[in-house]
């Protein structure tokens, strides 16, 4: 079980194999942190409840065969 304070304390936390850098920034629905696993970095996204991100998560599955949108994943 993750344990913290608020969404922004995640630094130092491992999901899913990718250890939270750094507090990049904060939104109306969460917190992005840069994040790692191995030579691989990833901006993770973090929300209490899934329902917050649930719009934007189905908004970039509707882009996901663009070339730009970038690689990610959702999960609860
Ligand atoms: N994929 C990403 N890579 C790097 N930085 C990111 C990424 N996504 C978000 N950020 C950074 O994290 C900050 C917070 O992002 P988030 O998506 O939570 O909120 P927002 O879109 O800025 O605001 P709101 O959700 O209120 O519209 C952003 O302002 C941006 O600086």
């Amino acid at each position: 079980m993750i344990r913290a304070v608020t969404i922004k304390d995640l630094v130092g936390v491992d999901i899913r194999g990718y250890h939270l850098n750094r507090l990049i920034g904060t939104g109306s629905y969460g917190a992005v942190y840069e994040s790692s696993a191995g030579s691989e970095r990833i901006a993770v996204k973090a929300s209490i409840r899934a329902s917050d991100v649930l719009n934007e998560a189905a908004a970039l599955q509707r882009m996901y065969y663009y070339e730009f949108i970038p690689k990610y994943f959702f999960h609860d």
